[in-house]
Order: C-alpha cells, then sequence, then structure tokens
C-alpha cells in the first residue's frame, strides 16, 4: 500500500524534563521526513514564568496549553492533506511531557477541548490517531541530565514535582518505551521501529 493513503499519526514523544523529548522528537521527525512540534514552544509566556520560579504547573495551567498543541499538530496535517504534491505518510511529531493520562486523551484528541462552553458542540477533531514514545528512565539520570543543561528555565529542582504527576503510559495502547540512558542513536532507531510495528510504514 502507498504510505500516502495510510491513516496519518501523531507520534508524541513524552516523558519528564530533561528526558530528552526535544533531542529524540526532533530527530525521529527528520528520520521520518515529519514535521517537529516542541509543546515547550507553545507554553504561554505565564507558564514559562511559573515554572521559571521554581512553580509546578497545575491541570489548569496545562489543559489550554495542551490544546494549543493538538491543534498545532492537526492544522500540520490538514496542510499535508491540502498540499497536492505532498507524496509520503501524514502525520507529525510532536515533543511533549503529557504526563498525566488525562493530557495524552487532549492530544490524543478523544477529551472535549475545555474551552469550549458546555452547551456547544465541539468542533468536529481531525482523524489523527495518537502514539507514543515514552522515553522512561530513573530519578538520578534524569537529574544529571537537567543539571548538566545550560541556560534552560527549567531548574532541576523541579524534578520531583514532575515525577509525582507522572502517569506511566505503559498501559495504554500504542505505546513503545524509550530506554533513559541508551544513546540517542538507539533511541530513534529503536522509537522508529517501534512506532512501524505499531502504526505501520512510514
Ligand atoms: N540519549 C542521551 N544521552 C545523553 N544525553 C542526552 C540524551 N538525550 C538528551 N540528552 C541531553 O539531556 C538534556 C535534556 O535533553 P532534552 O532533549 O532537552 O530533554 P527534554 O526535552 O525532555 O527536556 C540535554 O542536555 C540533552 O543534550
Ligand atoms: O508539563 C510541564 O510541567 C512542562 O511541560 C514540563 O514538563 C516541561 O518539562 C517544561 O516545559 C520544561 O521544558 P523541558 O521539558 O525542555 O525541560
Amino acid at each position: 500500500m502507498d504510505v500516502s493513503s495510510k491513516h496519518p499519526v501523531l507520534i508524541l514523544v513524552m516523558g519528564v524534563s530533561g528526558s530528552g523529548k526535544s533531542t529524540i522528537g526532533s530527530l525521529l521527525a527528520d528520520s521520518l521526513a515529519l514535521p517537529f512540534v516542541d509543546a515547550d514552544d507553545l507554553h504561554p509566556k505565564e507558564n514559562v514564568a511559573k515554572m521559571s520560579s521554581g512553580h509546578p504547573l497545575t491541570d489548569e495551567d496545562r489543559f489550554p496549553w495542551l490544546e494549543i498543541v493538538r491543534k498545532a499538530a492537526e492544522q500540520h496535517v490538514l496542510e499535508q492533506d491540502a498540499d497536492p504534491n505532498f507524496r509520503g505518510r501524514r502525520g507529525v511529531v510532536v515533543a511533549c511531557s503529557a504526563l498525566k493520562k488525562k493530557y495524552r486523551d487532549i492530544l490524543r484528541g478523544v477529551d472535549k477541548p475545555r474551552s469550549v462552553p458546555e452547551h456547544l458542540d465541539p468542533p468536529h477533531p481531525h482523524d489523527l490517531p495518537a502514539y507514543i514514545a515514552y522515553i522512561k528512565g530513573d530519578r538520578d539520570l534524569l537529574f544529571d541530565r537537567m543539571h548538566n543543561r545550560k541556560n534552560h528555565f527549567m531548574k532541576a529542582q523541579m524534578l520531583d514535582s514532575q515525577l509525582t504527576d507522572l502517569e506511566s503510559p505503559e498501559e495504554e495502547p500504542g505505546v513503545v518505551v524509550i530506554r533513559l540512558e541508551d544513546s540517542t542513536e538507539k533511541q530513534v532507531s529503536d522509537a522508529r521501529d517501534g512506532l512501524t510495528k505499531l502504526a505501520g510504514s512510514f
């Protein structure tokens, strides 16, 4: 089957701060010739200010941001649909912490957007199923990675609040586990192989 006729995919690269989402996500996107969305770039400035001052985000801080991230991903696929010259598999790679299941459900497009008032129907979601590459590893290595990363607003002291919020996605469908301690090259290759088994070829 021609890849362009396969269903589009949202590939979510997720994990706590410092786990390597941006690093793996951008390389995976290049390797699959898909656009890349880094959810960190879409945080409202109030969220960045809050995290920079050492305060973890709440659900209320994250919900509108996650809706923006989902919309940005859908937009890429709508542009691929509208491009008569587009040939490859349609989709997008998103790097996002997505720590809780209810956050991932927003990114999956299965949760009603909270910004829509109850009495209005939600907009019809673009048919864009999500597959997940979950970066899993232990606290000490995560702390080292955050500690050694320079010029970043998220300080290593925020790691424990991230781990407290983390709900592992391992029991959810469509998930590939990536080992934190592996080289970036192996992580990208494992993500690519695992996602191809789940979602079909790219
Ligand atoms: N596989 C890896 N091995 C060693 N260091 C890594 C690896 N992946 C990422 N890093 C480093 O760890 C830090 C955090 O990575 P980053 O991609 O910014 O994570 P996140 O986007 O999840 O916060 C960066 O300094 C990055 O260069
Ligand atoms: O949901 C959150 O609390 C944030 O998204 C957080 O997980 C993320 O880590 C920051 O945006 C910092 O960016 P880094 O992931 O690059 O550290």
